[in-house]
């Protein structure tokens, strides 16, 4: 009888799956659910890339997207033995630097951190609950975007504010950290001079971040506290003065519940396009004023971000981008690339254009690289790991 490992991935709206067997990389299904609500949809794929048939099903939230999943894994898999499924889980807060086996009081502290992960964390601990139903007796593992963090050094875990909020726990925690981790693995296999040195990883996708690597261990991160910090993103702010909030609450009277839904779900490339898209392929289309300068602001925080790891890490040795962007736009790759010929960055166009592992000309100081990146995979692995299996 073939054992499984699931894997589940639930983003602010859309739900990434892969079945893994007990061994290797390659998936037994793997798809997603995208745009989850009025307009949802929901693709998976057999091991060979065939499309699967799909029960009917209610994409208008994620509870039915993983009743939909789950019941294509028990349909089109029945002799198949679960061994443990594993979930993405935004915030770990200060006590998760690893995966943890789900009990009721994981489960009750993954709770309270919902408030600071509000477009992820509740579709987390959903994709939990269903997976318990559905597999009872089955190990359910929690893997963390946060723990990747865990060790940065203490001048960028904490804002200078008073120091009882750091110990209370309001610090940088930084996210994506199934992502980084992944493409460490990945250049650490393809290229582990690089990893020895400074490695700037630009994950650009719906939600976008940027990492600082140094001999393999995060230093700096883009995003903070909150999943809000740092880059914009398809409807996140990122970076955004605090005083910006002080006028909203002020000068506006706009309560939290509606500063919230501002800064989650009305900015970034949404809303500095006036409402256009938070899609960067529709931004790159429209070819509009609105989408331009949507584009150009995205542009110009990644330069002045890497500017920053740069600094912070005396120099940078690789430029690895990854995420739905940072993997496919070659226009906004290049646009980045090219404001770095002052770190020794030069891109050779032709590589670019067909979206090469490795992008950069042989005169370039900084090696430039794309990894697509899989969040999947890692949560896999962690959760063959968790049960007894070793990982590859
Ligand atoms: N060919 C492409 N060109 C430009 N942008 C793309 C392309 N394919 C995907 N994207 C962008 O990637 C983003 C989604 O990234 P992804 O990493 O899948 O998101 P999520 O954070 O939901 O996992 C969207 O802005 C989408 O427009
Ligand atoms: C943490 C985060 O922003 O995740 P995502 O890219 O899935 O939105
Ligand atoms: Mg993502």
């Amino acid at each position: 009888m073939t054992t499984g490992f699931l894997a589940l991935n639930a983003g602010s709206s859309s739900l990434k799956v892969a079945l893994f067997p007990a061994e290797g990389d390659t998936a037994l299904l793997t798809g997603q659910a995208e745009r989850i609500g009025p307009e949802g949809r929901m693709v998976l794929k057999d091991g060979t890339g065939a499309e699967l048939t799909l029960p009917p099903g209610d994409l208008s939230s994620h509870e039915g997207a993983l009743s939909m999943v789950i019941g294509t894994v028990k349909q089109h898999f029945p002799g198949l033995r679960m061994g443990a499924v594993g979930h993405r889980v935004v915030h770990g807060g200060l006590d998760y630097v690893q995966p943890v086996v789900v009990t009721d009081a994981v489960l009750a502290k993954l709770r309270m951190l919902e408030p600071f992960a509000p477009l992820h964390q509740p579709h987390n601990i959903a994709g939990i609950r269903a997976a318990m139903a559905a597999f009872p007796d089955v190990p359910q593992i929690a893997c963390f975007d946060t723990a990747f963090h865990r060790g940065q050094p203490f001048v960028n875990d904490t804002f200078a504010i008073p120091h009882r909020y750091y110990e209370a726990g309001v610090r940088r925690y930084g996210f994506h950290g199934l992502s980084y981790e992944y493409v460490t693995g990945e250049l650490r296999r393809l290229a582990p001079h690089l990893m020895e040195g400074r490695v700037v990883v630009a994950h650009l996708g719906n939600g976008a971040s940027m990492c600082a690597i140094h001999r393999g261990r995060s230093v700096a991160s883009s995003m903070g506290f909150s999943a809000l910090d740092g880059l914009p993103m398809g409807t996140r702010c990122g970076q955004i003065d605090p005083g910006v909030l002080l006028y909203m609450l002020d000068r506006e009277g706009l309560n939290t519940a509606q500063i919230r839904q501002i800064l989650y779900n009305e900015s970034g490339l949404l809303g500095l396009s006036g409402g256009l898209s938070n899609d960067m392929r529709t931004l790159e289309a429209a070819d509009s004023p609105e989408a331009h300068r949507a584009i150009d602001y995205f542009v110009f925080r990644v330069q002045r971000e890497l500017g920053a790891m740069a600094a912070v890490m005396g120099g940078i040795d690789a430029l690895v981008f990854c995420g739905g962007i940072g993997e496919n736009s070659r226009s906004v790759r290049r646009r980045i690339c090219e404001r770095l010929g002052w770190m020794g960055v030069e891109i050779d166009h032709g590589r670019n254009a067909e979206s090469a592992t490795v992008l950069s000309s042989e005169f370039s100081r900084t090696t430039v690289m794309i990894i697509n990146t899989h969040e999947e995979l890692v949560i896999a692995r962690a959760a063959r790991a968790a049960v007894g299996i070793s990982v590859s």
